[in-house]
């Protein structure tokens, strides 16, 4: 039987299936049953002992303890190399149990320099399985002593043979720490005799390509990082010959690589596009500190462009993050006032667009988006009111969104950061191959190439920057839009975000996709109330995945409202859920 990845069994067929490459044991099963218990037995035993043995060299600090978050594990880099052994291991039996190849990305994405983390991909380049996820905080938590009994653990609940075949794919961002902690990934690999390919320096979105092209034995593309650069140069070149380019000819667009992998990538995928797209590229790692007054988080969060980047009036910019999988678009406009265009505005383009096409080539497919609490209000009522685009909220986290993306036709999802992509069901996939090579009508056919160039440019497996960046860039000269004009399409409530800090987070429990708690006990009314006050007004609070804050958001009709909204939710949640430190100020 096919293997189903558990947890990932989607209403929506896929387009692409797990093809098993991993041979099946090739030794006679003409034994008895208990003599294959018992050969089964020897095998965990004599690997066990390597296990323990190479573990000895990545020793675990002693009362340590993490948790496989949002994005996998994250924190300083000194507190890891345990983790990344143990990631590997678990990386080994992951691939065994869905015989595929399993990837290990060592990043800490938009964190600072001297934090790191690992993240494990599963065999269509998606995030880990969440049942997964339980087994890597035990193995990462577990002491020396207790390394045995956990992973003997996983290997019977799951049912693992341990004589399958399983392979590993590495990759890593640019952070100093990073190279070594891949080797003790591979050292967790070899503990368990089993093969892995290093693919160096790469984006995360590169790793999860890789990944997918491998386990479908090329049907997504060919598995590796030039053939990533070749297949969405080809459907970016295709798709804006078409246009005649404004002004000279070119577009020109000033890129903000955080200083990461995103800016050394983003120079070898330049060589490949035709010279139509003019890249500026700053912050591209020679000098500055990674992510510092940086990158796509910085610039969304902190409502500024980056440290480092020349913005002249509507000149178009974006910034990618630490690890390349999130993507956000800024301008100054001729007064030297800061426009943001964040993963909502991102999301409204690419489903408009996709919408406008579909009409012209007359498929009748369903399209909807998927945001978190975190998009602006005016995004979601864009998209509803006007678009008529049926718009879903996620929890937090690109795997939950994802996975609400999986069940439409064509499901679009950003978390308002710019962390996104678009999934394309088989169904979809197949009617716009189909329409695109039939003879039909000249403006039906060239909308469906146009389709399916956008299929071919979008990286389905996760949020990819670069990806995104060449989609945006192909729509806005395909639509004859400048920056301004697209960000003109609705205008953003003013919003903002906080962190509090308190004694324990998880004493905040959230319903109904994170937008209202359920404790402690007070703490929604209090919000309601506060909320009540002001115009156009929403605020929550959710515990963090990735840091040990609560994070509070506030949108309202101006920004000294969001601002004192924001303000006054933060005192609720410092005095309700026991708030640590200076209480919070005011922010002017
Ligand atoms: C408000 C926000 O931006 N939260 C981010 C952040 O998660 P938190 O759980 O909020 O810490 O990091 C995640 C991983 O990168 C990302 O998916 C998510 O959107
Ligand atoms: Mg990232």
């Amino acid at each position: 039987l096919p293997f189903i990845p558990m947890g990932q069994i989607s209403p929506q067929e896929r387009r692409y299936s797990v093809n098993h490459s991993a041979k099946r044991s090739t030794k006679c099963h003409n034994h008895t049953a208990t003599s294959s218990k018992e050969r089964h037995k020897a095998l965990c035993a004599s690997r066990m002992e390597a296990v323990l043995k190479y573990s000895s060299r990545h020793p675990k600090p002693a009362g340590l303890s993490l948790q496989y978050g949002t994005a996998g594990f994250r924190t300083k880099a000194e507190h890891l190399d345990h983790v990344m052994y143990r990631m590997g291991l678990l990386a080994v039996l992951r691939s065994k149990k869905t015989k595929s190849v399993i990837g290990v990305m060592v990043t800490a994405s938009h964190n600072p320099e001297e934090d790191n983390g690992v993240k494990l991909v599963d065999p269509l380049g998606e995030m880990l399985v969440q049942a997964w996820e339980v087994y890597a905080t035990n193995l990462a938590n577990a002491e020396q002593q207790e390394l045995q009994t956990v992973m003997t653990f996983i290997i019977q609940q799951e049912d693992i043979k341990m004589d399958q075949k399983a392979s590993v794919a590495i990759g890593r961002d640019t952070r100093p720490s990073s190279e070594s902690l891949s080797q003790a990934v591979i050292d967790g690999v070899t503990a368990l005799d089993s093969k892995y390919h290093d693919y160096g320096l790469v984006t995360t979105p590169q790793l999860h390509y890789v990944i997918c092209c491998r386990n479908t034995n090329g049907e997504y593309g060919e598995p590796t990082i030039d053939g990533y650069y070749k297949k969405l140069s080809r459907a970016f070149n295709e798709l804006v010959k078409q246009v005649a380019v404004c002004g000279n000819g070119r577009l020109y667009l000033n890129v903000d690589g955080a200083n990461g992998i995103g800016a050394l990538k983003l120079k070898e995928m330049e060589q490949h596009l035709n010279s139509v797209l003019s890249l500026k590229l700053y912050n591209e790692g020679c000098k500055g500190k990674l992510n510092c007054e940086c990158g796509a988080d910085y610039v969304k969060v902190q409502q500024k462009p980056p440290q480092g980047i020349e913005v002249k009036p509507l000149d178009r910019c974006c910034s990618f993050d630490g690890d390349a999988d999130r993507i956000v678009y800024f301008y100054k406009d001729h007064g030297g006032v800061f426009h943001l265009l964040d993963g909502d505005k991102i999301a409204t383009l690419i489903s408009t667009f996709i919408k406008e096409l579909l009409v012209k080539v007359g498929l009748s497919l369903q399209m909807a988006v998927v945001q978190t609490a975190y998009a602006n209000g005016s995004a979601t009522r864009y998209l509803e009111d006007v678009m008529k685009v049926p718009v879903y909220c996620a929890k937090t986290g690109v795997k939950h969104l994802h996975h609400k993306a999986q069940e439409f036709d064509i499901g679009v999802y950003f978390e308002a950061n710019g962390h996104g992509t678009v999934l394309f069901s088989k169904t979809a996939e197949d009617q716009i191959r189909q329409l695109a090579s039939e003879e039909t009508t000249d403006d039906k056919k060239k909308a469906a190439q146009t389709l399916q160039n956008t299929i071919d440019l979008i990286n389905q497996t996760v949020g990819d920057a670069i990806s995104d960046m060449l989609v945006i860039e192909a729509i806005l000269s395909l639509k004859g839009l400048t920056v301004q004009k697209w960000d003109e399409i609705y205008t953003d409530l003013p919003n903002r975000q906080l962190k509090v800090k308190v004694a324990d987070r998880k004493v905040i429990e959230t319903t109904d996709a994170e937008r209202r708690t359920v404790r402690p006990p007070g703490l929604q009314e209090k919000i309601d109330n506060l909320v009540n006050k002001y115009n156009l007004s929403r605020a929550f609070v959710r515990p963090s995945g990735t840091e040990d804050v609560v994070r509070v958001y506030a949108e309202a009709d101006t920004q000294d409202n969001a601002d004192a909204l924001a303000h006054e939710v933060s005192l609720a949640v410092f005095h309700l859920a026991g708030g640590v430190g200076d209480v919070p100020k005011p922010l002017r």
